[in-house]
């Protein structure tokens, strides 16, 4: 399998490295120890990769291996207990201006009493985007998911794909540098599914956005992404971090038929039954034979 990255003798293992003009994202020693009464739970042990601008990786692991945890340190919502996470050279202590988030429930994150057009206005107003550029803002990421016919629909006459739709259409309304998506298309069938993969990967390249995508579904990382980070079982380290050389051009049909995406499929496949059999990468590294 090809890898990018840098050379490491640390004990830890880590993602690939970038150099700073390359970097949007750089995650450094990230560790999140959750405190609670029953005792503390160390969720995630030692992570460090960096993201490159307008790539789209993917982050797949085991259930509770510290998905979630990893992406609301990212995004400013979770304190990590040590490391440090940089977006464009600056520390993230809040949620930035510059990062949007996707969650699964789309259902909840969109306000039933608010029509298409204003879910998507809505963190424009809050943001004090003058009224005419706010207008443009959402005509534009309206177009963008396909969804200009509806601006004045509530969410709850949409069906669940196009409800995601208006998710991530208020998501790129105001041009994030970064898209967080956190399992995005868990509850949608699986055409659906298929055609909000697709509308990622152009958004993706319409508009430069890096995006970090988290998903269960293996198919999924490698059909969407130009790398997957694998994720150890928790306590989180990386596990991989695996170069996904398939054309930039992708098909459902011709693409999942590659005979390299099934070679992927099935290594991320392996990677993933390890992690969940209790390997971990930096035991074997520590009890790896010094040369
Ligand atoms: N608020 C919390 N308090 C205590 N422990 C937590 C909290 N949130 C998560 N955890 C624990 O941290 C670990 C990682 O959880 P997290 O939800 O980040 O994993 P995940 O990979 O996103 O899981 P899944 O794939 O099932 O969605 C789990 O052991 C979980 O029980």
């Amino acid at each position: 399998m090809q890898h990018e990255s840098t050379p490491d003798t640390s004990p830890i293992p880590r993602g690939r490295s970038l150099p700073p003009e390359q970097t949007l994202l750089s995650v450094r020693g990230l560790q999140k120890i959750y405190r609670t009464d029953a005792g503390d739970i160390e969720a995630v042990r030692n992570l460090t990769f960096d993201l490159g601008k307008n790539e789209l990786t993917c982050l797949v692991g085991p259930s509770g291996s510290g998905k979630t945890t990893l992406l609301k340190c990212i995004a400013g919502l979770l304190e990590p207990t040590s490391g440090t996470v940089m977006l464009d050279g600056k520390a993230v202590t809040g949620p930035p201006k510059k990062m949007a988030v996707v969650f699964q429930e789309y259902g909840r994150s969109l306000y039933p009493w608010l029509r298409v057009d204003a879910n998507v206005e809505l963190p424009l107003r809050n943001a004090g985007v003058p009224k005419a550029e706010r207008r443009q803002l959402v005509a534009e990421a309206l177009e963008s998911v396909g969804l200009s016919h509806v601006p004045k629909s509530y969410p709850w006459q949409l069906s669940g794909g196009m409800q995601q739709r208006v998710a991530i259409a208020r998501a790129i309304a105001y041009k994030p540098e970064i898209l967080l998506m956190d399992e995005p298309f868990a509850a949608v069938d699986a055409q659906t599914r298929a055609d909000l993969e697709d509308l990622v990967r152009s958004i993706r390249k319409q508009l430069g956005v890096t995006v970090l995508f988290v998903t269960h579904d293996i198919d999924e990382s490698v059909y969407l992404a130009e790398r997957v980070i694998i994720l150890s079982s928790s306590p989180t380290v990386v596990q991989e971090d695996l170069v996904i050389d398939l054309p930039e051009q992708r098909d459902q049909l011709e693409t999942r038929a590659l005979p390299r995406f099934t070679e992927l499929r099935h290594h991320v496949y392996e990677q993933i039954q390890l992690a969940k059999k209790g390997f971990r990468p930096d035991a074997a590294q520590a009890q790896a034979p010094v040369r």
